[in-house]
């Protein structure tokens, strides 16, 4: 576990690695595991700071032994207990590791000296670009992105109805509760063990949050289109357009990450669709994108982007710096992503351009520069793309953010190309 935050691997690829190699943790031990590595990763540059303060190593054991000393209140006795070095527990403590636990011993996880960035757990490569982004209500934002998310469900209307898996649902205990906004969508607030939901196992249901939801509606996908999902990875907004097409038409899921694709076929098959395939592409310019041009009547890029909006579900993304490229060379690869995508777009159709991002560069900047060099695309605002969708922040697109909507952060511009005029007769 020790490799989380050391690899460009998520923190939950490692942990399901981790517990393969240990099948005989009981589903208990495991909840509790995961717990705590969430609260860990959560409180990660809070731990940091007590670490650097006290001048000690940033190891993941040393993190370890301030949190159980400062947020759990063992005392220095009980440690000792823990870590006994007996088989099956840890080392035993060191006596560097003993006088940093009595320092710590009757201090809070949170200190007045601390940076405001620090508190909030914000990294610095993305700090004056959110703060930018939310002026005065950066705090909020950053309050709301250290909240567990909940567990957002897609119906698929394919196989099943929101009553009946609603009702499912509430029959096995849970609190589960429709949707605001995302007309499939069911949220459930406490942590269901996964296994127990044969729903999910059999493709009536999709763990899908709400804001993704919202995006897949957007792009209006309807029965008999011709649609192509351009960055459509393991496949999470395919199945929903998929659905809403009632299984008529014809969808193109691609992406350049051929494992993503098969996972992507998979849960296709599991959701009973049968207009859908999958697209293996070399690059966002790979010649099938030429051969097509002008073929789709709606094409949704889905970009790769910095994922600032997904840090409640994920808390160890926001200390893995965006790819190798860094914030600049994400930029432009949407940008190469989304002018070569929309070359697809035939003339009346519909292009979504969207991220899971919150800042402004990867969204609206984005979206502006596109429009500058592309003069046969406008802009269908939010209000006239999907009306029922309220409250977006901002007045054109769909803006969503956690601690506003209570979903991830999503962005979508809804563009659609103008109508050529026929060329007459010469
Ligand atoms: C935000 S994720 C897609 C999530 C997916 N649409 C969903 O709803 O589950 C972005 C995807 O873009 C893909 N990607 C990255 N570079 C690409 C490129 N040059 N052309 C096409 N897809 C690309 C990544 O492999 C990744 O799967």
């Amino acid at each position: 576990m020790s490799e989380i935050g050391l690899t460009a691997r998520p923190a939950d690829a490692v942990v399901s690695a981790w517990f393969r190699a240990r099948r005989q943790i009981g589903e208990r031990d495991r909840g509790e595991i995961i717990a705590l590595l969430q609260a860990l990763l959560r409180h990660h540059a809070r731990l940091g700071w007590w670490l650097e303060r006290h001048g000690r190593r940033d190891t993941p054991r040393n993190r370890l032994l301030t949190w159980l000393t400062l947020a759990e209140r063992r005392s220095l006795t009980q440690m000792q207990r823990l870590f006994s070095g007996a088989k099956f527990a840890p080392a035993a403590l060191t006596e560097p590791e003993q006088t940093l636990m009595v320092k710590l011993h009757g201090g809070t996880i949170n200190h007045p000296a601390m940076p405001e960035e620090v508190c909030l757990e914000c990294p610095d490569w993305a700090a004056e670009a959110l703060r930018r982004r939310f002026g005065e209500d950066f705090a909020a934002e950053m309050t709301a992105l250290l909240t567990p998310a909940p567990l957002d469900l897609r119906v698929n209307t394919l196989k099943s109805t929101r009553a009946a898996a609603l009702r499912g649902l509430q029959e096995l205990g849970l609190s589960a509760e429709l949707s605001q906004r995302a007309p499939h969508g069911i949220r459930v607030r406490e942590r269901p063990s996964l296994a127990r939901l044969v729903a999910l196992k059999n493709g009536e249901i999709e763990i899908q949050d709400e804001g993704s939801q919202l995006v897949a509606l957007l792009v209006d996908a309807r029965p008999g289109d011709r649609v192509v999902d351009f960055c459509a990875g393991a496949g999470g907004k395919t199945l929903a357009m998929a659905a809403q097409m009632t299984n008529k038409g014809r969808i193109i899921a691609c992406d350049i990450n051929e494992g993503r694709l098969k996972r992507c076929a998979e849960r296709a098959r599991r959701a009973g669709l049968q207009n859908a395939e999958t697209r293996l592409l070399t690059s966002e310019t790979d010649r099938w994108v030429k051969r097509h041009k002008g073929s789709f009547d709606r094409v949704l890029v889905d970009a790769p982007c910095s994922g600032t909006g997904t840090w409640r579900r994920n808390p160890d993304a926001r200390w893995s710096t965006p790819q190798e490229q860094g914030l600049d060379g994400l930029a432009a690869l949407q940008a190469r992503i989304l002018a070569s995508a929309a070359r697809l777009v035939k003339s009346g159709g519909r292009l979504v351009y969207a991220t899971c991002s919150l800042l402004s560069e990867e969204n609206e900047v984005q979206v502006a520069a596109f429009l500058a060099t592309h003069p046969e695309f406008r802009v269908v605002p939010l209000s006239e793309a999907a009306p029922q969708i309220r409250g977006s922040a901002h007045p054109d697109y769909l803006s969503l953010t956690p601690a506003r909507h209570d979903t991830d952060g999503f962005f979508a511009a809804v563009l659609s190309r103008q109508v050529q005029p026929e060329a007459g007769p010469a």
